[in-house]
């Protein structure tokens, strides 16, 4: 369970997450969403205690994340964030390895059930055969797989992710999240595709200009009046197979004549 209360960030003189809340109960999978800019990697940064509020709490099964230190936290917190140093000489077995460090005892090597734990993670995320591989001569999208093999390996109660599908194609965009939602691991996830977001968060958090402006179902947030005052643009909802998806048209733009209605 991830709990914060009035959180407020900043930079220098610049206050750029202004009394933000957000509950995510055991096993679920809460979003974060806003524009450019609105906040969401500098509030997730405070909730595994990279950065330190100003004001409020960040509380990990109530004990506040600032009790937590070094080994403690990482076995409770696994972290996808924007950009991981890339140009280490390691495999990418080493990489997804350094998932485990948490659970080694100091000095000892790793074990047998190291080597499984990370050989089941990279299977996982559908890389096991990049394993050999040097990390630094992937693509993109590989890379970012095996990012998310290592906090599957790191085995934590909470998992926070910035953009996980950045670079993703479409399919492991999909199999990604699907995937998170099946772990019953308690997550927050910075997302700027709202229909991923519509699809596999239970519950979402929209800010803008450092508040947030929305916290409920995605139902309750993605309605067509906030997703125009918040992003500027026109949605339509649509319900695909009961699941709510959007389809968008820029603000600016005279509505579209249905596909297939008579010119
Ligand atoms: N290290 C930093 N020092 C100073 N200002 C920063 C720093 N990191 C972010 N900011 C500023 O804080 C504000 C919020 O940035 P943040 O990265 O949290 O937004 P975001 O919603 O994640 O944006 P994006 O969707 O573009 O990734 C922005 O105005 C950004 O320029």
């Amino acid at each position: 369970m991830i709990t914060a209360t009035d959180v407020s960030v900043g930079y220098g003189g610049n206050l750029v997450v202004k009394s933000v809340g957000l509950h995510a109960g055991p096993g679920e999978v809460v979003g974060l969403i806003g524009p450019n800019g609105s906040g969401k990697s500098t509030f997730l940064r405070t909730l595994y205690a990279a950065l330190r509020p100003r004001a409020g709490l960040v509380v990990l099964d109530e004990q506040p994340i600032t009790q937590l230190r070094g080994t403690e936290l990482a076995r409770r917190v696994a972290v996808v964030a924007q950009e991981t140093p890339t140009d280490l000489p390691v495999t990418v077995a080493d990489m997804v390895l350094l998932g485990r460090a948490p659970h080694r005892k100091a000095l000892a090597a790793f074990t047998r059930e190291d080597h499984r734990t990370v050989a089941a993670a990279l299977s996982r995320v559908g890389a096991r055969d990049l394993a050999d591989r040097r990390y630094s001569t992937l693509s993109g999208g590989e890379k970012q797989r095996v990012l998310v093999a290592r906090t599957l390996a790191q085995q934590a109660d909470h998992l926070l992710l910035d953009e996980p599908t950045n670079h993703l194609d479409i399919r492991y965009q999909h199999e990604l999240l699907r995937m998170v939602g099946q772990l019953g691991v308690t997550t927050v996830v910075v997302l700027h595709d709202l229909n991923l977001a519509a699809r596999y968060c239970t519950k979402l958090v929209m800010l803008q200009d450092g508040r947030a402006v929305a916290t409920g179902t995605p139902e309750e947030v993605l309605t067509p009046e906030m997703l125009l005052r918040v992003y500027g643009i026109h949605v339509e909802p649509v319900s695909v197979r009961g699941a709510l998806q959007l389809v968008f048209s820029m603000a600016d733009e005279p509505a579209m004549a249905p596909a297939g209605a008579a010119g």
